[in-house]
């Protein structure tokens, strides 16, 4: 409630964060998102609201720079086939090498009409002035006649889908962690630091690139929406994003809000515990979608074990594991409104990715938990799990409560459950 107080007072003003990356690194300042003023097209050029004059050529606005297209046909060697790094619903993305030498990724989109349309002005707008660590930051764009195209940092590790489902090298536990935090920073901030929150509305594994050190950021933002993280703030809309990861309640009523997110961003927590992709009809009978098999399987220490993505070849830490499981369980519940905030996981993952560490001598270092208040959704979210909760004031015991749930569903006389 006082951090919605404090982000009001900001009156539109993005607030200050910290950054794990790099200490030093801070979101900076900037007016919040207005999608009614979106940046028009008049006679090739971007006008609008935040656009409001002609981009001069090669014109910065919030580190955003204007390219010519012929610009990026340089950069690309004319579009060339074995400079496309990737291919998407939007578009195509093509590695080019701006005339500074940077090294770019530059989205090509197809024309799509008003929906390609939309999408386009919607990651101009959003990502020229939501800066984060976590999102992948846009450096430009081209807007003339004929042409939409974005350029984006490079991230030279390419898709969390492509390490975790068709990649050589397993990522190891640590990394999981550490892209399981980066992801839910990137979401936190735009749902507690956008103001109204933003919705990306299409959080998966193939919108989480990866940096040489395999930190995570989150890209795609053609299909967010502004909204709320309550029920009855919530606004109704079509239904897009991608199978698998659409929470039930906005895959039936077209109903968002930002805990819509919370469930897509528990389906690719399952995928990182358990190497599966969201729905695979290739598997047995009954393990065809990720989160209806999962479910029943993460209170249960044994079967969470089982479950266990194979590539790690058993090096994970077990309380670790538990924890993540439970996190997972309560991101992917079919209740909207008892799924945790952002916030919350992002406090709860914090001391396992940060402690997580292989020492010199090779052996795991254990968390060392700082304790830091529950938001009221997520004590309210403990609460549906029929978790003793009046203690669950910090997130060290956010941690245990957690597992408390595992154990209890294990040992009835505990008293924490009634199953
Ligand atoms: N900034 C980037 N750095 C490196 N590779 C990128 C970058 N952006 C996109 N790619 C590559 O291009 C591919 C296509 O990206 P794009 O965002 O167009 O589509 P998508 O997210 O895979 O699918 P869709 O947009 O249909 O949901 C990605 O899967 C990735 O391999």
């Amino acid at each position: 409630m006082l951090r919605r107080l404090r982000s009001s007072k900001n009156n539109g003003l993005y607030k200050e964060s910290t950054s794990i990356h790099n200490s030093s690194s801070r979101f900076i300042a900037q007016p919040a998102i207005n999608f009614n003023s979106s940046p028009e097209l008049k006679g090739g050029c971007l006008y609008g609201g935040h656009f409001g004059r002609t981009q001069p050529h090669h014109g910065y606005r919030g580190g955003v720079q204007v390219f010519t297209y012929k610009e990026l046909q340089v950069a690309t060697s004319g579009f060339s086939e074995e400079n496309v790094i990737g291919r998407g619903g939007f578009g195509v993305v093509y590695r080019g090498v701006l005339s500074d030498g940077t090294v770019a990724a530059i989205k090509m989109l197809h024309r799509l009409g008003k929906q390609g349309e939309r999408a386009f002005r919607v990651e101009v707008d959003l990502l020229s002035r939501l800066h984060s660590p976590y999102l992948v930051g846009l450096l430009g764009y081209c807007a003339d006649q004929h042409h939409r195209l974005l350029i984006f940092e490079f991230m030279p590790n390419g898709t969390l889908q492509h390490h975790l489902h068709n990649g050589h090298q397993p990522l190891d536990w640590g990394t999981r962690l550490r892209i399981a935090l980066d992801c839910a920073r990137a979401l936190e901030s735009l749902h507690e630091h956008g103001i109204p929150p933003v919705i990306h509305r299409n959080f998966k594994c193939t919108n989480v690139l990866l940096d040489q050190n395999f930190r995570a950021k989150v890209s795609d933002f053609g299909l967010a929406k502004m909204g709320s993280d309550k029920i009855n703030g919530q606004i109704s809309t079509r239904v897009l994003g991608t199978t698998g990861y659409l929470a039930p309640e906005y895959a039936s009523t077209g109903k968002l809000t930002t805990k819509s997110d919370v469930y897509s961003y528990g389906v690719v927590l399952l995928e990182l515990l358990t190497g599966r992709v969201p729905v695979d009809t290739k598997r047995p009978p009954g393990e065809h979608v990720l989160v209806s098999w999962a479910l029943p399987r993460l209170t249960s220490r044994e079967k969470v074990v089982e479950m266990v993505d194979p590539a790690l070849k058993g090096h994970y830490s077990k309380k670790d594991l538990i924890q993540i499981a439970a996190i997972a369980a309560m991101c992917v519940q079919p209740e909207a409104d008892y799924r945790p905030l952002m916030t919350d996981v992002v406090q709860s993952l914090i001391p396992l990715a940060k402690n997580y560490s292989v020492s010199a001598s090779g052996s795991l270092r254990f968390p060392n938990q700082r304790p830091i208040r529950l938001s009221a959704s997520s004590e309210k979210s403990i609460l549906h799990n029929k978790v003793a909760t009046l203690e669950t004031t910090n997130v060290f015991r956010f941690s245990e409560t957690l597992q408390g749930v595992l154990l209890a569903r294990e040992q009835p006389s505990r008293g924490f459950l009634n199953a």
